[in-house]
């Protein structure tokens, strides 16, 4: 039976504090979606959340998942050290995938993982789902349409403060080198970055420095960089995970205005035009994956095209893997 005829069973791999809110109550309330079976490692925590979810199968075992006739695409929602891992595997299995951002921990990883769901065919989503937000889409209009005139430059400044987390040593995959060179700029500047090159287009030149200034951890803390999109518009960001103070601040620089507005909090948009400056307050969907998750199903119909899939992550990790200097 064709794809488009019938309720698409989604299988989930990795159900951990993404999954909670943000993005599998999306699928089971987006028409034509539903979840099949979910999988993780320990048993207990995955029958609860299939119980807690009103799932009907869970897994420990990946490949029973994925080669399970009931399932017809699967969501990777691991750590990103095993998104390559399980992917392959999907795109074997010939089966749609989703994976979480970043698409992995390298850029090398994003292609081998992009090239085997281009080579049969078959569709390949990030989960980087500000690109179908109406929040950043309404900052996308007024791009496009000149609200704040000939765009010049952006700047993004994040930090936040060492979290008790941090100082206490306790294992977090977040900050473990090996599963994110760049520790918390891999998990949360990927977002920011890439919804840059959603908006400006593909980035030609990077340069950036990185590195470990506060030694609790093995992966980096620190992050400062420069950048040219292909429009001509330059670009530049500084990411610090030990300051005093939380911030979160986009300013986009035309020359008729200005748009001032933050990745993760939810604060009003400031839109400055010549005419003064007004504040925009957009709403965040209960779980915010669902625009996503709702693009996703008008792809597999064959409605439109899904703006985040494993090209434009390829870049985003090509991206971040200049700042962070990881071997290309
Ligand atoms: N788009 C977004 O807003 C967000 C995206 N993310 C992304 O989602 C992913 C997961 O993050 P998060 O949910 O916070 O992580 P968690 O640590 O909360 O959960 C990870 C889950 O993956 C499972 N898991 C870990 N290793 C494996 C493995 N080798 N095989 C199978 N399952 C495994 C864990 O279960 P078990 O140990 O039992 O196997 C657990 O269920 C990351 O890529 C992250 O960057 C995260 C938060 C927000
Ligand atoms: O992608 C992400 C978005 O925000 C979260 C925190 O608020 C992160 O932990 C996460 O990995």
């Amino acid at each position: 039976m064709d794809i488009k005829d019938k309720t698409i069973r989604w299988g989930i791999i990795g159900c951990g504090n993404v999954t909670e809110i943000k993005s599998s109550p999306a699928y089971q309330k987006i028409e034509g979606f539903t979840i099949g079976a979910v999988m993780r490692r320990d048993e207990e925590k995955a029958a609860d959340y299939a119980k807690r979810h009103g799932i009907a199968k869970y897994y420990t075992d990946a490949d029973a998942l994925i080669n399970d006739p009931e399932i017809d695409a699967v969501y990777i929602a691991t750590p990103p050290d095993v998104h390559k891992y399980y992917g392959l595997k999907v795109a074997e299995a010939g089966k749609p995938c989703c994976i979480e951002k970043p698409l992995a921990p390298n850029y090398k990883d994003c292609v081998t993982i992009t090239e085997a769901f281009a080579s049969k065919n078959i569709p390949l989503f990030v989960a980087y789902y500000r690109r179908t937000l109406p929040r950043f889409e309404q900052i996308r209009e007024w791009i496009n349409t000149n609200k704040i005139g000939t765009i010049r430059h952006l700047h993004w400044h994040l930090s936040k403060p060492t979290s008790a987390q941090d100082l206490s040593g306790d294992y977090n995959w977040r900050t473990d080198s090996k599963i994110a060179t760049g520790g918390y700029f891999d998990d949360l500047a990927s977002h920011g970055l890439d919804l840059f090159v959603h908006y400006f287009g593909t980035i030609t030149n990077v340069s950036g420095i990185s590195l470990n200034q506060q030694g609790l951890y093995t992966a980096k803390d620190a992050a400062t960089a420069c950048w040219l999109h292909e429009s001509g518009i330059t670009g530049s960001g500084c990411w610090n995970f030990g300051t005093l103070e939380r911030e979160d601040k986009v300013e986009i620089f035309g020359s008729e205005g200005k748009i001032v507005f933050s990745v993760f909090e939810n604060e009003p948009i400031l839109l400055t035009t010549t005419e003064g400056t007004t504040a925009h307050e957009i709403a965040h969907p209960e779980n915010i994956q669902l625009y996503h998750v709702q693009q996703m199903r008008d792809h597999l119909l064959g409605h439109s095209q899904h703006p985040s899939t494993g090209t434009t992550a390829t870049h985003t990790n090509w991206v971040m893997d200049q700042i962070i200097g990881n071997e290309i």
